[in-house]
């Protein structure tokens, strides 16, 4: 049977409600796709602490956390993804890509214009529906 890895994502916005995308570098699972940024939640953590850790160590900032956007979840031919996002913003620090390729500011009208990890296309079709 098939590994579910829960995973969390950051829908990080700025004040001009551009979201942030971040690239996954040639050496990661999934290389060149954009994503969320975030990572695997580990036993025994509350998801949204996951998510403070893990954009502390890939984009050296602090986030507020808001409530939760969606929750999905993608078969992948190795591992099944659940991939919940919460929507956050940035309040200490600015975001550098330490693990990324690349980080970029969308306006959530051209998020599809992006080449995204195949289980984040549900979570980004709701946010240009959305937003767009
Ligand atoms: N962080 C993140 N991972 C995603 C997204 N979409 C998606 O399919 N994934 C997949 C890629 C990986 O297989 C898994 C999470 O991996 P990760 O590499 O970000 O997590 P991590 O830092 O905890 O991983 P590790 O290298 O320490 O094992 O989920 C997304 O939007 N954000």
């Amino acid at each position: 049977m098939k590994k579910t890895v829960q995973v969390v994502g950051a829908v990080i916005f700025n004040e001009t409600d551009d979201i942030l995308c971040a690239l996954r570098s040639p050496e990661m699972d999934l290389p060149n796709r954009w994503e969320f940024p975030g990572g695997k939640v580990e036993e025994g953590e509350q998801p949204e602490d996951t998510l403070s850790r893990e954009i502390q160590e890939e984009l050296g900032c602090a986030i507020e956390i808001f409530e939760r956007y969606a929750d999905i979840i993608h078969e992948y031919p190795n591992v099944i993804v659940n991939l919940i996002t919460y929507k956050a913003k940035i309040i200490e620090g600015t975001a550098t890509a330490k693990e990324h390729a690349e980080l970029r500011w969308v306006p959530a009208k051209e998020l599809l214009h992006l080449e995204w990890a195949p289980a984040d296309i549900p979570t980004v079709q709701l946010l240009t529906g959305d937003r767009g």
